[in-house]
């Protein structure tokens, strides 16, 4: 694609680090491919988030051209905190709290990109929007251009949220009833306890429906949408999304470092030391003891737990969970945050891990015990690593996948009980253990599943060779040489040309 330095494309990601990291991922590559000039607007802490982690990224070439735009935001104006503008660490009021707020950004957004447009005499290209911020789209029709709406998760997953925001209320359904959710074929039942209690609650008065409804169905009515997936791995998730929102969807993911996607990519992402740089984040064990403590493990011999950036379990469930590591007798990593209900920079408690479990798995050198953040790519790239309980947030599903990884699943909130879902029926790489908050786990189903995962052979190994599968597909996709390019290098290529052509439309349009 010829490169055309002077276009400009806006960005407006929401406020999480999930979504954050994808939108800057997103604005490298359309940068590298194109030239355009890319704006990432959004609030002044979470600009600065993305630019300690821009700024320790100065290997990666053109940052010139990737601009982050403070948008104004007052936290306590909406009953939140004091610099409260991230949903990391927020327990779940303020995080419907943080959604409401973020209606008001649309003022200064509509102006920021009005000033674009009067400064280079024609408005950018489009706008690259959250998919929680359908209005993004009435902004660019009334300055001249065109909304696509990205969601920052799998076409499976967004086609199910969306489809169940838009399909209230669930209140009624049985406790055991499976149901069918519109957009998906018969065969796919869906259950109560898969959805987040407020959505189960949802009938369209809450506050968390007056949000997610008029949102998501503005952003249904935008240019087209944009995937962080890759054709090849969800098919029939990418064609059933396509038919519910009735709009074109490009297939471009997996947005992860190119790092992570070479083949030799574990003795890379070690040396590049990028999770800490991706995430602007101090961990409190440094990347190099993470990696020295792998080494004296055979291949893929230990389990990696972590929840993602912003969900914790229930102090009950962590006391199963730290039983049945110990119990499974198999090397872990566990990234442990204090469980709901506890501040975030309190103490391990006796309430929620069993007596000198922290010392014992350090003598024994069972465990690995890291607190708040670890540097996931590294882990998850190590050649000791086998499997990976995860919550099943979009990105760390990639990240497992990317490296051939099977998944426990083990989801919390938001659309990550249908991430697990798919990789359990549709691509069987992984298990479910449990999910939610409030379920009752028992030990011994810890160990079970652990050792079933773990198990080189039978299930195990035959997951291991599924997830290997889409490795190698989540690769080919971004390969871009020469003729040989992937499906997602292609995706781009042709939502840019798309753009463009949709651009001398509306100009010539706008002359007659
Ligand atoms: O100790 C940690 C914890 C997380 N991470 C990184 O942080 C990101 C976490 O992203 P994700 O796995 O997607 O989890 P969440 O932060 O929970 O993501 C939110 O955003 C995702 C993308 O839309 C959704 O799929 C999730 O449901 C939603 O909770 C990943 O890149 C991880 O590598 C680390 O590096 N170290």
């Amino acid at each position: 694609m010829a490169s055309k330095s002077n276009e400009q494309i806006v960005m407006l990601p929401f406020m999480a680090h999930g979504h954050l990291i994808p939108f800057l991922a997103l604005a490298r590559q359309i940068h590298q491919a194109t030239g355009f000039t890319i704006s990432i607007a959004s609030t002044a802490l979470n600009i600065q988030y993305l630019t300690s982690t821009f700024n320790s990224s100065s290997d990666e070439p053109n940052n010139d051209h990737i601009h982050l735009v403070e948008l104004p935001f007052c936290s306590n104006d909406h009953g939140l905190p004091p610099n409260t503008e991230n949903s990391e660490n927020l327990s779940l009021d303020l995080v419907g709290k943080l959604f409401s707020a973020s209606l008001s950004l649309r003022t200064p957004f509509h102006s920021f990109v009005g000033d674009i447009a009067a400064k280079q005499g024609h408005p950018p290209l489009c706008i690259i929007s959250d998919i929680f911020f359908g209005w993004a789209g009435e902004v660019a029709d009334s300055l001249g251009t065109v909304n696509v709406s990205f969601s920052t998760g799998g076409a499976y997953g967004t086609l199910a949220y969306s489809s169940l925001w838009l399909n209230l209320p669930h209140r009624g359904r049985g406790d055991s009833d499976e149901f069918h959710l519109p957009g998906f074929p018969d065969r796919c039942r869906f259950h109560i306890t898969q959805l987040h209690h407020f959505l189960r609650n949802a009938d369209g008065t809450d506050s968390w429906s007056k949000f997610f409804q008029p949102q998501i169905s503005l952003s249904m009515q935008s240019f087209g949408w944009l995937c962080n997936t890759v054709e090849e791995f969800e098919p029939e998730g990418l064609e059933w999304l396509r038919k519910f929102v009735k709009l074109p969807v490009w297939a471009i993911g997996p947005l992860l470092p190119p790092v992570v996607l070479k083949n030799d990519s574990s003795s890379l992402v070690i040396s590049s030391g990028i999770s800490t740089r991706r995430a602007g984040k101090r961990p409190e064990i440094s990347t190099e003891k993470c990696m020295e403590w792998l080494e004296s493990y055979s291949p893929g011999s230990v389990l990696y737990v972590s929840f993602g950036s912003q969900n914790s379990i229930s102090p009950s469930q962590m006391m199963e969970l730290a039983i049945g590591l110990e119990e499974s007798a198999k090397p872990f990593i566990w990234v442990v945050r204090p469980p709901v209900g506890f501040d975030k920079k309190c103490d391990f408690r006796a309430e929620w891990l069993p007596d000198g479990f922290e010392e014992r798995m350090k003598n024994r050198k069972q465990g690995l015990l890291v607190r708040n953040w670890a540097p996931q790519l590294e882990i998850l790239s190590h050649m000791s690593t086998g499997a990976f309980l995860s919550h099943c947030g979009w990105n760390s599903v990639l990240e497992s996948l990317s490296q051939g990884m099977p998944i426990i699943g083990w989801p919390l909130a938001a659309e990550q009980a249908y991430n697990s879902k798919m990789l359990v029926e549709e691509m069987g790489v992984g298990v479910e253990l449990t999910r939610g908050v409030q379920s009752s786990i028992d030990w011994k189903e810890v160990k079970k599943v652990i050792e079933l995962v773990m198990d080189k052979k039978g299930k195990g190994g035959d997951m291991r060779n599924k997830a290997m599968v889409i490795k190698e597909q989540l690769r080919a996709s971004v390969r871009d040489e020469g003729e040989d390019k992937g499906s997602s290098v292609k995706a781009l290529d042709h939502l840019m040309r798309t753009l463009e052509s949709k651009r001398q439309v509306i100009s010539s349009t706008s002359t007659i």
